[in-house]
């Protein structure tokens, strides 16, 4: 049960009746509990106050019996005593009342009232009573008490004012109720006055001084919400030069028009004025929904064909219009006069606005929009759109010498014809150059440079194999990376107590790298020997970041291995990224391998540990699918730079006698390219911002060439651009080769159609975009019809293991088994995938398949 229906279900003289004191162990005299101590406490008080408070502690006694019960016999007594009071009072003022006259109809109710206002003072009740009542037996009809309430509720219990429970005036009951939010005192009265009964609400009773005061705008309220009735925007020139000449041909057509308009304007709704278009914008849209049917979408500042005066003022009369469309539209007008205009997006959602006329002062007219109330949705696109007026415009202008539309006005047919003729125009792909071109023969000039043969080699291995540190040691020792640097990068990762790490910094950039001290992207550097220009790809060897290490691998002639040969550090390797990544990095082309046999440092040189690494890694990449003749073993340690750039000076590394890891990689044979090939180039990074070149992109050439000048076809987006500028090797060039890393300047072409991992190819050889593909995969993992992610290079998309179509024979390619369910890992298989949207794909590409963050297989489109 609720508190207050507890109240108010409550009968409070049976509670009072029923109340035994001792109930609670709480005796009469107890100390501060009693009827003396209450009495003590409240017999100096004012009698109403006394009821009141009594009310109020008996109704919260009520419900907090545990605490307050001791109250309760003092209460009682109070409340006898009240009732005793106002009996006596009552019949005493009675006697004092003089009688046959109007005061005989006082009632007990009044009386008491008279008695509780003045403390049970007989005296001044009755002089009261005479006072009030005497004035009011004058007039006529004598005035009831204003807001005097027939009954009155607190906290649900009811007491009536006629009758003994009446406990007071209705203003305390009032007072006490504001102070305590327990106390509700509810007003019922036949003659209730609203006034009287807000009287007191704060609101009511703010000083003028302090009331706010709407003054109205005093610029129109602009933009989508409103508009102006009384002022426009600030106008450029051209809009004014409109306005002016607006305002003349208004002033010319209304010389000109008919008498059969004057008593139609007569017509319209509400009262006529001749300034309700203040704005010169809002007379043009005034009178374009009087003159127009209702076309516009809502772009003011276009052109409209009848809105020049010179052309149609004198040819287009009021006559023309049929008088009943007139009126129609001459009360539109007049509706306008009086209420805004809706926008042209309202008119297109709701349709016709209501023309009811509404009061001036609180319409704003719209001043962007000259759509009339009675534009329908279909017609507010009607008219052209400003993309229509634009290529219309250009269109115009690209016709040179052609005939002079503006003497043969074309007809709206001729002219959306013209309008599609020439957005087919724009889509059509430009061959002409943008840059200059030298026209070369690129092939040519290849051969007269006679350049450095250029080789990229991904750095493959497990986590934390030393990788980075390898590569900067090389860098270092090879003088591409100076003294300086290595020692700031050696004092600030000292700092962030990853001292170890300093060369490693060298190819690890990245704030969140460094401060991990885990490659997370692909690090590229350069370098060069006598022979070959090298380009380091160096890859995470985390996991977590395999699709970086592809996109590195897709773009590598060869790999470097890192194996951690310190105790425990190349098995758990083994069981980890070693083999994954030399398994990706076959399977997408790699064929030549170089294993640096790392941190043998940590294993005091030891040859044992070397040749074990050797063997046990020589025969997992025989199986992978290397041949004997591409791998090599070259023990070193990256830390110390023993056997990378030069041979070891270490005592106990004296046995090993081959080469060092430079001289293993200028050992590589050249890489054939595919030069005479269509291009290829996939996106590996997008600079977008450059003053000189907005838009560049680098990455390799993994087939043909290209020059300054050049039309490339960007893939999958089918958008045609420009080759402005070159970069090979952060040098300006004009041409460049497959194998190159190059940074190309782009034009026409925007931002927005280019992706990392797209392909820019020959507008003339393109590459196309395909939703579907058979490849040749080896399994890592069992491939059976299930959810993918298609990687090549930077380039990944999701979709799907379609259909198995057979097992095949490691090595001759042959059929061993048709449609198997499961493909087992290791197992070569031919596989149907679908993607989830077209990606530029061609056969041979290298794909990567990956699925839940593990690579399931990877190999060769057919
Ligand atoms: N003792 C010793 N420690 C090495 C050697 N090479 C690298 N380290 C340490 O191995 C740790 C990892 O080195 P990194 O170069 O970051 O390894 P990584 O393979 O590049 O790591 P990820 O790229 O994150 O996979 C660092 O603390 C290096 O100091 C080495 O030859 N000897």
């Amino acid at each position: 049960m609720s508190r207050h229906k507890l109240v108010k279900n409550l009968d409070l003289d049976e509670e009072l009746d029923d109340y035994d004191g001792d109930e609670y162990g709480y005796d009469e005299g107890g100390e501060g509990g009693g009827l003396e101590g209450i009495n003590s406490y409240t017999r100096p008080l004012y009698p109403r106050i006394h009821l009141l408070t009594i009310c109020v502690i008996i109704i919260r006694a009520q419900r907090r019996r545990s605490r307050s019960m001791h109250l309760y016999p003092a209460l009682t007594t109070l409340l006898t005593q009240h009732k005793e009071n106002m009996r006596e009072g009552t019949i005493k003022v009675r006697e004092a009342l003089p009688t046959g006259t109007a005061l005989d109809s006082i009632t007990d109710k009044e009386i008491q009232e008279a008695l509780w206002h003045y403390y049970y003072d007989v005296g001044k009740s009755v002089t009261y009573l005479l006072n009030t009542y005497s004035k009011a037996a004058k007039k006529a009809e004598p005035k009831k008490k204003k807001g005097r309430s027939s009954f009155l509720i607190a906290s649900g219990v009811m007491f009536s004012q006629a009758g003994e429970g009446a406990l007071g005036s209705l203003a305390d009951l009032e007072d006490l109720a504001r102070e305590d939010d327990d106390f509700v005192v509810q007003h019922c009265s036949k003659s209730f006055n609203f006034a009287e009964f807000f009287k007191d609400t704060p609101w009511f009773n703010v000083p003028i001084e302090r009331q706010a005061v709407l003054i109205p705008p005093l610029y129109p309220r602009g933009g989508l919400l409103g508009g102006s009735s009384d002022g426009a925007p600030k106008m450029s020139k051209l809009q004014a030069l409109a306005a002016a000449r607006k305002k003349k041909a208004q002033e010319q057509k209304s010389e000109s028009i008919s008498e059969v308009d004057k008593p139609m304007a007569s017509l319209s709704l509400g009262p006529s004025t001749g300034k309700a278009h203040d704005t010169p914008l809002d007379r043009e849209y005034s009178q374009s929904a009087v003159t127009q049917k209702p076309v516009s979408r809502g772009f003011p500042l276009r052109k409209r064909k009848n809105s020049n005066p010179h052309e149609k003022a004198p040819k287009a009369p009021p006559v023309e219009v049929e008088p009943t469309q007139e009126r129609e539209e001459m009360d539109l007008d007049q509706a306008q006069n009086d209420q805004a205009s809706p926008s042209a997006f309202a008119s297109t959602m709701f349709g016709s606005a209501t023309t009811s006329p509404r009061k001036p002062e609180n319409i704003f007219t719209m001043p962007y929009t000259a759509t009339t109330v009675a534009a329908s949705p279909t017609d507010a696109f009607a008219g052209p759109s400003p993309d229509d007026v634009v290529l219309a415009a250009q269109s115009k202008a690209s016709k040179k010498g052609g005939k002079d539309s503006s003497k043969t006005p074309k007809t709206n047919g001729e002219k959306k014809a013209d309008q599609i003729a020439s957005g087919v125009e724009a889509m059509k792909l430009d061959d002409t150059p943008r840059a200059k071109s030298k026209n070369l023969d690129v092939l040519a000039e290849y051969e007269k440079a006679k350049t450095k043969n250029a080789a990229n080699f991904v750095v493959i291995g497990h986590v934390d194999a030393g990788k980075s540190t390898l590569m900067g040691r090389l860098l270092y020792d090879l003088n591409v990376v100076d003294e300086r640097t290595v020692e700031r990068y050696r004092k600030d990762s000292e700092k962030l107590g990853k001292s170890s790490f300093a060369l490693a910094w060298v190819l690890d950039q990245g704030t969140e790298e460094r401060a991990r001290g885990v490659t997370i992207d692909i690090a590229m550097n350069k370098f060069e020997t006598e022979k070959t220009a090298f380009t380091i790809l160096d890859a995470p060897g985390h996991r977590d970041f395999i699709p970086n290490m592809i996109a590195g691998a897709s773009q590598a002639d060869f790999a470097v291995l890192v194996i951690d040969a310190s105790t425990g550090s190349f098995e758990s390797g083994l069981k980890g990224q070693t083999k994954e990544h030399a398994l990706l990095v076959r399977s997408m082309g790699v064929q030549r391998i170089i294993i640096a046999v790392n941190k043998l440092d940590t294993v005091s040189w030891s040859k044992d540990r070397f040749d074990e690494i050797s063997q046990q890694v020589s025969a997992f990449l025989i199986q992978a699918g290397f041949q004997q003749k591409n791998i090599s073993f070259v023990p070193c340690s990256g830390l110390q730079g023993d056997n990378i750039a030069r041979k070891s000076t270490e005592p106990a590394g004296l046995w090993y006698t081959g080469r060092t890891l430079v001289e293993e990689l200028d050992n590589s044979e050249p890489i054939t390219r595919a030069l005479t090939k269509p291009l290829r180039l996939t996106i590996d990074n997008i600079f977008r911002g450059g003053i000189q070149n907005p838009l560049s992109i680098s990455g390799r050439i993994e087939a043909g060439s290209l020059q300054t000048g050049d039309a490339l076809l960007a893939q999958p987006a089918k958008e045609k651009c420009f080759i402005k500028g070159l970069e090979v090797d952060q040098e300006p060039a004009d041409w460049a080769v497959a194998g190159q890393n190059v940074t190309v300047h782009l034009s026409d072409i925007d931002p927005i159609h280019l992706r990392v991992g797209d392909v820019l190819c020959s507008p003339s050889a393109p590459i196309n975009s395909i939703k579907h593909f058979t490849a040749k995969v080896l399994a890592f993992e069992f491939l059976m019809p299930m959810q993918i992610d298609v990687h090549r290079g930077r380039m990944h998309v999701a979709g799907r293991i379609k259909e198995i179509v057979a097992v095949l024979d490691k090595s001759t390619g042959a059929i061993q088994k048709k449609k198997p369910k499961i493909v087992k890992p290791g197992t070569v298989a031919r596989v149907v995938v679908e993607l989830d949207h077209a990606v530029p794909l061609e056969a041979p590409s290298r794909v990567v398949l990956r699925s839940n963050g593990d690579t399931v297989a990877a190999g060769l489109l057919e």
